[in-house]
């Protein structure tokens, strides 16, 4: 099939520093009526996959990358997922008129839209719609001041959401809007709690525009990827079967915030907890954690509890003893 310029798939790259809203945003985008089928990849940093357990029941096409960084070593993997998934629409088994990618909190977007122009395949079928970028209004000061990846999605993005306003006040949103605009005067700007936007301003709105990319960074379209993530950044993950008693893990969380607040970048995870028949999803980001019920455990399905913290000089044996403390015996 000849794919011609009108034809080709949209593709809305979301991203976002750790904890921004990104997940909060593609349920949204999931469970919202818009008549459109939606292939998603999902890809996260840490060797344990929680997103893709967070992503509300659909039916649509979700297909997860939990073994590094999309815009570094993943990236082979992310064109044969979008080969795999236009053969498999072109064969009749899938059918999608639409591709959202989720990328890791710690990604440069830049490189992953690239991919769509120097891959001959994909520049064909594919065209990159839009780069959504969401921002964390409370946090992403901070993580502007570190010089990290969050500078870059904010430089690359078409659409921004200032998600969060919950947390925030009308001086602190003007002090950010001025800070941001000085990285990108041009992206269209959103504001939202929980993600609450019309979705038409995000979807199909063909506001990649490679002239400003390659304004932002001249190297844009050279296929080589110089992008290189804070060393100190790492991820921890556990996984275990037995329960864990929820007071001692409360107990460590508070220990935790206080101690290494400012490091704990992101933590996150399903916790199959003593006595309890749902799961409770936690989630946490620097000194805010919040843990709650979610939906019960299937009959027959293996409870386990999966926990991933993703942060700065993160002492993986001092956290595992810490987690090991928490379990039943
Ligand atoms: N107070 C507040 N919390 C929010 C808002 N939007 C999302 N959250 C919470 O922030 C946490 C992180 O949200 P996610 O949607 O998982 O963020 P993410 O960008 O997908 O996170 P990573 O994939 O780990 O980088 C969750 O506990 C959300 O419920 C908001 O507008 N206000």
């Amino acid at each position: 099939m000849v794919f011609t310029k009108q034809s080709r798939i949209p593709v809305t790259i979301l991203t976002g520093y750790l904890g921004a809203g990104k997940t909060t945003l593609l349920n949204r985008i999931l469970t919202e009526k818009h008549n459109k089928k939606i292939a998603v990849i999902v890809n996260e940093y840490g060797e344990v996959g929680i997103d893709n357990q967070l992503v509300v029941d659909s039916e649509e096409e979700i297909v997860e990358m939990n073994n590094g960084c999309i815009c570094c070593t993943v990236r082979g993997d992310l064109i044969k997922i979008l080969r795999t998934l236009h053969f498999s629409m072109e064969q009749g088994h899938v059918h999608f008129d639409q591709v959202i990618i989720e990328t890791t909190g710690l990604a440069d977007p830049a490189p992953v839209a690239q991919t769509f122009f120097v891959d001959e395949i994909l520049s064909e079928v594919f065209e990159v719609d839009s780069i959504v970028t969401v921002v964390d209004s409370k946090h992403i000061t901070k993580h502007l001041d570190k010089k990290d990846e969050a500078q870059e999605q904010i430089a690359f993005a078409d659409v921004i959401v200032f998600n969060k306003q919950d947390l925030i006040n009308a001086d602190e949103i003007k002090q950010l809007e001025a800070r941001v605009s000085q990285m990108n005067p041009t992206a269209k700007r959103l504001y939202a709690e929980n993600c609450q936007i019309n979705l038409q301003e995000i979807l199909n709105i063909h506001t990649f525009n490679v002239d400003h990319k390659l304004n932002v960074n001249p190297h844009f379209l050279d296929g080589h990827h110089h992008h290189h993530h804070d060393d100190r950044v790492s991820s921890v993950a556990f996984t275990e079967e037995r329960p864990l008693d929820m007071s001692k893990v409360d107990r460590w969380m508070s220990y935790l915030v206080q101690e290494k607040g400012e490091d704990l970048l992101r933590y996150k995870g399903i916790l199959n907890v003593a006595g309890m028949q749902e799961r409770i999803v936690f989630q946490g980001l620097h000194m805010l954690f919040t843990g709650r019920p979610d939906k019960k455990w299937k009959e027959g399905e293996k409870r386990k509890t999966e926990l991933v913290f993703i942060g700065r000089n993160l002492d993986k044996d001092e956290l595992e003893k810490q987690f090991n403390a928490c379990i039943v015996s």
